[in-house]
């Protein structure tokens, strides 16, 4: 018998702090890893946003071993605890690489070595992805597995919060990570402080390992039965192999493909495995959503870049995890209990339909967004096209005559203004407030906000100096940005919600319906889709991009509400189970167990029906 409090084993605290640590720690080191790619290891761009997807990826891949681990060998409790210290240690190895000092012989602020600098923060990342996806299957699975049959309720209830604490801490490190990173430090020089930045998510992950065994003595802890991954393969493996030996049409059929593994395996093994395929084929289609939601940390990021608005970066990076502490208890205590009211079965597979509805209306509306505004952005010329400015300071009007072979191209970047060389210059730069002359002593000051997007020409004539700088022109060659950020909150609204119905129900159905010895491989499982969405970002979305902004977002929404169709389709032929009961049918069959059995009839009699109705359970043999 576990402690309880209010109906919950209080075990379960231990569990929800250590993710609320393990994800400040993760997101944090996040939050400023392009920046250290970018302005530590100087890195372009497209270098450091590919490395950056890829470890993403990685983190969502890496969960398969962990699972495999705790089922086969370690059970989740050892696996949490060990890849926690891999992960600890992968971001204490991430913080020391970030240490400038270590290699600046020179002490001119910049590190002499960046082969040592890449070379140990990639050890780090790996490390980290290994720890962060290793463990991550193992703890939702571990949390549910403090419940009793009895608290089915509270099982809900506890993947609800334990997505509360994702959040909180995902909200919490991506607000104080940056802030750090803007610190200085130094031993002889002093720079942007990114051991701080990536020092204070090592820590996180330390508490969280703390947090975590200090629960030890609270826990249920599950054994794993042997290499059960092996046994799968191997059972899997056999059954193809004898349905292909018995092709001919000669041999009765039988009920399922993986029956033709009854000569040689434990009939329990073959419904686990049943069980588990059936929950992965209905995860195919999964990714789809991912690939529109993971589009947040790209696209939509682009797009707030061309829209009005100071609060850019902060809006981006806090806006979802916001959302999703403020709509998962309006969801659990308001909306699910009103639909259940009104007489209507919202089953774990319907709400994840309408999530990725939810996600492609999401999309419309930045596709929507997007309309907007290309009606304000300036026509640029396109890759067969020039584009002249011809100043005329002359007093009469004249006419401009152009040759369509001929060519200018006149650049240069630069603060200096040269009367004779150069007499044109670009400088860009973010937050133009003021913008000075200075020649000599003598300087002309222009103080105002210069718009977000704009582009502006100053006409300088050669009495500047001696007329005051009332003679100076300014020209707006291009509009400021004026569609305001906030019209993205519905789009981030609709995706949050499609989250909430989605990935919190999908972390639910995934543990509800595994076999208790494969609880881990099919989070998994689920995780997977994460995965693989990622990818399908990194290459479709990358490779594919279409002329018009607006038309890829429709093509996204219109892919993913096609994708929705056919899960609903797989989804009502779905049987949810209650693996325990299936597990106790079969060993009634072998006739194993008895006094095992006669517990776990007790218990199912035990439990609450309306429970079952709010999972929409249809009991049935498989
Ligand atoms: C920060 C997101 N709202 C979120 O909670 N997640 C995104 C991928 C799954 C989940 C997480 O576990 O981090």
């Amino acid at each position: 018998m576990t402690a309880e409090c209010c109906g919950y084993p209080i075990s379960i605290f231990f569990i929800v702090v250590n993710e609320f640590c393990e994800r400040f720690s993760y997101y944090g080191m996040r939050a400023v890893l392009v920046l250290y790619f970018r302005y530590f290891l100087l890195w372009d761009d497209d270098l450091a946003t590919s490395i950056y997807h890829a470890f993403v990826a990685l983190c969502y891949l890496t969960p398969i071993l962990g699972a495999i681990i705790a089922d086969s060998w370690l059970g989740k409790f050892k696996t949490i605890i060990y890849l926690s210290i891999v992960y600890a240690i992968g971001q204490v190895t991430m913080a020391i690489s970030t240490i400038h000092d270590i290699t600046d012989a020179n002490r001119d602020g910049t590190p002499d070595n960046f082969t040592f600098h890449i070379a140990l923060s990639m050890l780090g990342l790996i490390l980290i992805a290994l720890g962060t996806g290793g463990i991550k299957p193992c703890v939702a699975a571990f949390g549910g597995d403090q419940f009793q049959e009895h608290q089915s309720r509270q099982l809900n209830t506890f993947f609800s919060v334990f997505y509360l604490c994702i959040n909180a801490g995902s909200l919490l490190s991506t607000l104080i990570t940056p802030v750090l990173r803007a610190q200085e430090c130094g031993i002889h020089t002093q720079q942007q402080c990114y051991p701080l930045a990536f020092g204070v998510p090592a820590v996180l992950m330390v508490i969280s390992l703390v947090v975590f065994i200090a629960g030890s003595g609270m826990y249920v802890k599950t054994d794993p039965e042997g290499n059960i991954m092996w046994s799968v393969c191997k059972c899997i493996g056999f059954a193809i192999k004898n349905r292909f030996r018995h092709r001919s049409s000669s041999y009765p059929k039988r009920e399922h493909w993986m029956d033709w593994a009854n000569e040689k395996y434990d009939k329990l093994l073959i419904a686990q495995i049943k069980m588990v395929l059936k929950v992965l084929f209905l995860y195919i289609p999964l990714p789809m959503f991912w690939t529109l939601f993971d589009q947040k940390g790209s696209r939509w990021t682009l797009q707030a870049t061309t829209m009005s608005g100071d609060f850019v970066s902060i809006l981006i990076s806090t806006v979802n995890p916001i959302l999703i502490l403020t709509l998962v208890p309006i969801m659990d205590r308001l909306i699910f209990p009103l639909i259940q009211k009104c007489g209507l079965n919202f089953s774990p597979l319907k709400r994840m339909t309408v999530g990725m509805l939810f996600a492609a209306m999401a999309f419309v509306s930045a596709a929507l967004v997007q309309i907007e505004i290309d009606k304000t952005l300036p026509n640029f010329p396109s890759s067969s096209e020039s584009q002249l400015k011809v100043v005329n300071t002359y007093s009469t009007t004249l006419n401009v005559t152009i040759s369509p072979n001929e060519h200018l191209l006149i650049e240069s970047f630069g603060v200096q203004l040269h009367t004779s060389k150069h007499t044109y210059s670009t400088i860009s730069c973010m937050f133009v407030n003021d913008f000075s002359l200075i020649h000599g002593e003598q300087w002309c000051e222009f103080s105002r906000k210069f718009g977000f997007g704009a582009s502006y020409t100053f006409l300088i004539p050669s009495t500047v100096f001696s007329d005051d700088c009332e003679s100076i022109t300014e020209v707006e060659d291009m509009k400021p940005n004026s569609v305001h950020m906030a019209l993205q909150i519905p789009q981030y609204f609709l995706i949050t919600t499609g989250e909430v119905m989605f990935s919190v129900t999908g972390l639910q159905f995934s543990y509800s319906q595994a076999p208790k010895n494969m609880k881990s491989v099919l989070q998994a499982g689920w995780l997977c889709t994460n995965a693989v969405g990622n990818i399908i970002v990194l290459i479709v979305a990358e490779l594919g991009k279409l002329p018009k902004q607006w038309a890829e977002y429709l093509l996204f929404a219109s892919l993913l509400v096609a994708v929705s169709i056919i899960f609903s389709i797989m989804a009502y032929f779905y049987t949810y189970i209650d693996p325990a009961e299936i597990e106790a049918q079969v060993r009634k069959e072998q006739g194993l167990e008895p006094e095992e059995m006669e517990k776990e009839t007790l218990e199912m009699e035990e439990k609450d029906e309306d429970q079952k109705n709010e999972q929409g359970v249809k009991q049935t043999k498989i």
